[in-house]
């Protein structure tokens, strides 16, 4: 079987910021250099299969023969107990268009009341994470995680990304989206997931702790400012360009208003289509695109 050894270079096949964000902090200790599909400018594959293993191996898949080096990607959802396992295979097709998670929550959250589900117990659901490793011989190794938990609403905190927030996993009081990254890495689908992977692929690999950070963490604010769902959300973004502000000042390139202003023109000059991305992720995005 090929093996990963320190240094190699593998690509994070996932266009979604959100959890490239998330693969390259669990990859991060064992020095793998990780480069995300995006950043190599690969097509985003249409997601044709029906199953979380499929998709995730179409995933990895086609990114490791574009690039010719070893893939990882993962395919992930939330099943809805009361609504048979929806949106499952299918929960990032309730965000479109625009992918807005806000109107994907808001969905689970009526197609529940329809069914009454809401008024007794609170709904369970759980989270899949299927990471599949490719490599461009066409080799695969498929690893599966879930989480257990119940649904809140309305939703709840600005951190994570998709469902995040109306989900609350078994043991805890405060809903993904309300925890510190932290506390859902610790337990997360893709955590679990990981976990199988680090077991039979990165054994041979001495684990380092993470490097502290330094500097600004823009692949940070990138993925939250790509992940809003709702205007409490943007609320929270703000307090951390805030807060990155205050502390990684001297590596903001604005000083002056020019470029703020700019960003909220070509924002506000945006004309609304039904693809548009909701207005606070463009505002979000502006206020980023004038920090860097
Ligand atoms: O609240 C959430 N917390 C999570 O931890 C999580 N993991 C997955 N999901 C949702 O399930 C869909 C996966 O779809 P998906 O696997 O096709 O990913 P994607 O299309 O976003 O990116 P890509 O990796 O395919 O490029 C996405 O829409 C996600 O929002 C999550 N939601
Ligand atoms: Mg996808």
């Amino acid at each position: 079987m090929t093996t990963l050894t320190f240094g190699t270079r593998l690509v994070v096949a996932s266009h979604n910021p959100g959890k490239v964000w998330e693969i390259k902090e669990l990859i991060a200790p064992f020095g793998l250099d990780a480069v995300s599909a995006g950043d190599l400018g690969l097509a985003e594959p249409e997601e044709t299969e029906t199953t979380f293993e499929g998709n995730a191996t179409l995933k990895a898949v086609a990114a490791a023969k574009a690039s010719g080096l070893p893939s990882l990607a993962d395919d992930s959802g939330i099943e809805v107990h009361a609504l048979d396992g929806a949106p499952g295979v299918y929960s990032a097709d309730w965000a479109m268009p625009g992918k807005d998670f806000g109107r994907a929550m808001q969905r689970v959250h009526d197609e529940l009341a329809e069914r009454g589900a809401w008024s007794g117990p609170a709904p369970t659901a759980n989270f899949i994470s299927v990471l599949c490793l490719a490599w461009p011989t066409g080799e695969t190794r498929l690893f599966r995680g879930r989480v257990d938990g119940t649904l809140v609403w309305p939703p709840r905190g600005g951190n994570g990304f998709g469902f995040d927030p109306m989900f609350v996993p078994e043991g805890a009081t405060e809903t993904f989206g309300e925890m510190e990254p932290a506390g859902k890495y610790a337990i997360s689908h893709r955590t679990r997931a990981f976990a199988a992977f680090k077991r039979d692929c990165l054994e041979g690999i001495a684990a380092e702790p993470a490097r502290p950070k330094s500097g600004r963490d823009l692949e940070g604010l990138e993925a939250a400012a790509r992940n809003l769902s709702t205007q409490a959300e943007l609320a929270r973004f703000i307090a951390s360009l805030r807060d990155d502000l205050a502390t990684n000042g001297a590596d903001w390139p604005v000083r002056d208003l020019t470029s703020f202003l700019g960003a909220l023109q070509q924002a506000a000059e945006k004309v609304d289509t039904p693809d548009a991305e909701p207005r606070w992720r463009t505002l979000a995005r502006a206020l980023l695109a004038a920090s860097r």
